[in-house]
């Protein structure tokens, strides 16, 4: 397992091995207790999701408020995206930061994204298909979107016309979020 911690704190970008054979290949996308030692808590999953985007779909930047807060472990399993992660923490050096990382079906990289941040992914490829386990449930009355394009985030996505949904279109800008984290 390759463990990668972006200059983000608490962000990790994990690598599993990937056993290869005449047959294809064999990795563990996911151990409970590997992911909480590197974690060093312990952390639960209740929610395993599944989008399929076509290239240039933008779906973010999202998050749930508390006490719905969600822990998100996403990767690709079919195409690729740059994923995005937004620090929301109030009382974090790197507030208002945001890191991204290339998530693609050939890289097999898991990104963890704790609580306290914003999300969303714009999908490079046709057919990109992005999972993600959670850390607690859907909770729409709960959910929070911050505008994917707001110019204090600064975002390079690589694209400035990216398909976008209305409700994502309606996002709150930074500076007017008051953050609940
Ligand atoms: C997220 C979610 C959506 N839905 C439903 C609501 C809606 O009718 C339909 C599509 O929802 P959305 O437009 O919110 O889907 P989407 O834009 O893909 O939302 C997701 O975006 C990424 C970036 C995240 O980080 C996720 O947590 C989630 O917010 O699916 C659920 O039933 N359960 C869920 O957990």
């Amino acid at each position: 397992m390759q463990v990668v911690h972006p200059y983000i704190e608490g962000l990790l970008v994990l690598t599993p091995r990937k056993f290869e054979d005449e047959r294809g290949y064999f990795t563990e996308s996911f151990n409970q207790r590997v992911f909480n030692e590197l974690v060093g808590a312990d952390i639960r999953f209740v929610q395993d999701n599944e989008s399929v985007s076509s290239r240039h779909v933008l779906r973010g930047l999202h998050f749930q408020k508390p006490p719905h807060a969600q822990g998100k472990l996403v990767r690709v399993s079919s195409g690729s995206v740059l994923d995005i992660a937004v620090d929301l923490r109030k009382d974090s050096p790197t507030f208002g930061k945001w890191h991204g990382e290339i998530l693609s079906a050939a890289n097999g990289k898991l990104f963890w994204i704790p609580e306290g941040f914003a999300h969303g992914f714009i999908a490079l490829e046709d057919h990109t298909k992005f999972l993600y386990k959670c850390t607690d449930y859907y909770a729409p009355d709960s959910e929070g979107t911050l505008r994917w394009n707001d110019p204090t985030l600064n975002i390079d996505w690589g694209n400035n016309h990216p398909i976008v949904s209305e409700k994502d279109k309606k996002g709150r800008i930074f500076e007017e979020l008051n953050s609940p984290f």
